[in-house]
């Protein structure tokens, strides 16, 4: 802001911190006075029911006379388990993000045509309306890449002849043009980042339709094109795993909040960005990154499980890192036991640690993974927290040499499809604007003239 650092603006702002410290409290206890569901959860932690979804399944637990009983995670879309898709493609050697494109948005598995049909149809339609990457991209770059997506997402309503019509065949032509090019917008905004505030030269990669998603946005941000399979095949794995995951996950409800209005898809999805941006949510992988570093910083021998676990119980007590007392990676509103998808990402993880050299680096993770658990009950008592999707997913791409400011737009390019199918049913079978209720707390106030005001 123009002039922000002037000392009058500075003591002006405190002032109205404490003006509003003072003057806007809620009383902690009122929360349970008024039985409120804090965070949209029930007292034992489980969600409150919102809506029916037919998109994804994320199982954590088993729920028995009234007692939740952890279980091993699950997650499925639209009926078909998530690592019976990864074995498949892993077997049979190909890339599935596309097929998981199609079945979250179609609701079947397509037939090697279909499939076809869809890829060719996705490729062609990457490349950005005439004028857009100049300038919606590259005359207003952001340092912060989820920021300039969200800003492009909402620029695309401007290039569309019909944007504000929801009927299903207006939002799903929309979905199409969000899958195809919101790879492409991340990898321009990379550049621009890359160049106008990182001092580097400036790439601009035309979108190749032949490739599959993963292996043309690692052609769009390398300056030489360069990609090996396994790379390749990496990165799809990953994006099948972030595909989706139910309609009660932040971003997704936001998108089904949103949509609800009656609003246009380009805002329900740059809204679902600004979600999936969050520390707590989507942003948590890169806040991995720097919490690992926090650790090589300061404790002495990062693969020493006294020291990792001395550090872990001073980052619980707000002591160190960001202060926020969250151990970042760790934790989940749904799984218990464990995270289908750590599962998969910690294999994966660990083969690439292996070839690329970082295998000490990939044991303070594991650690990271082992003692969190027991160390916050005997902080905080028992409480049942697994490893999430967030604790390797930054790891896995940093061994791809991606780097960190990509690690949440690769999550929202993957989450692209959850969000359209969230939206497309909400649209059809929400029927209802979203609008819960909220209970006053403050009294009742006189309006004091401004000459009587002290
Ligand atoms: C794709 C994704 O979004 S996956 C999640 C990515 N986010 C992270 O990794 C951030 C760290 N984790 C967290 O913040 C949480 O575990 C969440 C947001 C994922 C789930 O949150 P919740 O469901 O509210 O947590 P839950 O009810 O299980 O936790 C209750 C208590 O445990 C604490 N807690 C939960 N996870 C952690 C953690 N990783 N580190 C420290 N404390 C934690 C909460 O702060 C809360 O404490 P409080 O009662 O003193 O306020
Ligand atoms: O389900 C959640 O709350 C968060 C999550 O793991 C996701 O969106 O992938």
């Amino acid at each position: 802001m123009e002039g922000e650092n002037k000392e009058y603006l500075k003591s002006a702002l405190e002032q109205w911190c404490s003006v509003i410290e003072q003057n806007t409290q809620i009383e902690p206890g009122y929360y349970d006075n008024y039985k409120v569901k804090r965070g949209l959860r029930n007292s034992d932690g489980t969600g409150v029911l919102a809506g029916l979804t037919n998109v994804g399944q994320v199982h954590g637990y088993i729920m028995y006379e009234d007692e939740m009983i952890p279980d091993d995670g699950k997650l499925s879309y639209r009926g078909v388990d998530v690592t019976d898709i990864v074995m498949a493609c892993e077997k049979e050697n190909r890339f599935g993000y596309e097929e998981v494109c199609y079945l979250l948005l179609f609701g079947k598995l397509p037939t090697q045509k279909e499939l076809d049909d869809f890829k060719a149809l996705v490729g062609a339609m990457r490349p950005l309306p005439f004028g857009f990457r100049e300038d919606m991209i590259m005359k207003t770059p952001s340092n912060d890449i989820m920021n300039k997506l969200a800003r492009s997402v909402l620029s695309m309503y401007s290039y569309d002849n019909n944007p504000d019509s929801t009927d299903l065949y207006n939002i799903i032509r929309q979905s199409i043009l969000l899958f195809s090019r919101v790879p492409t917008m991340v990898a321009y905004a990379y550049q621009a980042k890359a160049h106008y505030f990182d001092g580097k030269s400036l790439y601009i990669h035309n979108p190749q339709p032949e490739l599959s998603m993963a292996e043309n946005f690692l052609y769009m941000i390398r300056p030489d094109n360069q990609y090996t399979d396994l790379e390749a095949k990496v990165l799809d794995l990953a994006m099948i795993l972030h595909a989706e995951h139910g309609g009660g996950n932040n971003s997704a409800f936001t998108t089904r909040v949103v949509s609800s209005t009656g609003s246009d898809t380009y805002s329900a999805i740059a809204a679902a960005i600004g979600s999936l941006k969050g520390p707590k949510h989507g942003g948590a992988n890169r806040k991995v990154m720097a919490m690992i570093e926090d650790f090589k910083a300061n404790v002495d021998d990062m693969n020493d499980r006294d020291a990792v676990a001395n550090h872990i119980a001073k980052l619980l007590d707000k002591d160190g890192f960001d202060h926020s007392g969250l151990i970042y990676g760790m934790g989940h509103a749904i799984y218990t036991k464990s995270d289908p998808r750590t599962v998969q990402l910690k294999k994966k993880a660990e083969e690439l640690a292996d070839v690329t050299g970082n295998m000490k680096e990939f044991k303070l993770y594991s650690l990271i993974e082992e003692l969190t658990p027991e160390i916050f009950a005997e902080k905080k008592g028992k409480k049942h927290m697994c490893a999430n999707v967030d604790l390797y997913s930054g790891f896995v791409y940093k061994c791809l040499n991606i780097p960190p400011e990509l690690y949440t737009p690769m999550f929202a390019i993957s989450r692209m499809a959850g969000w359209c199918a969230h939206r497309i049913e909400e649209v059809m079978y929400g029927g209802r604007i979203i609008r819960p209720a909220y209970k006053s707390v403050c009294g009742a106030g006189d309006y004091v003239p401004i000459k009587d005001r002290a």
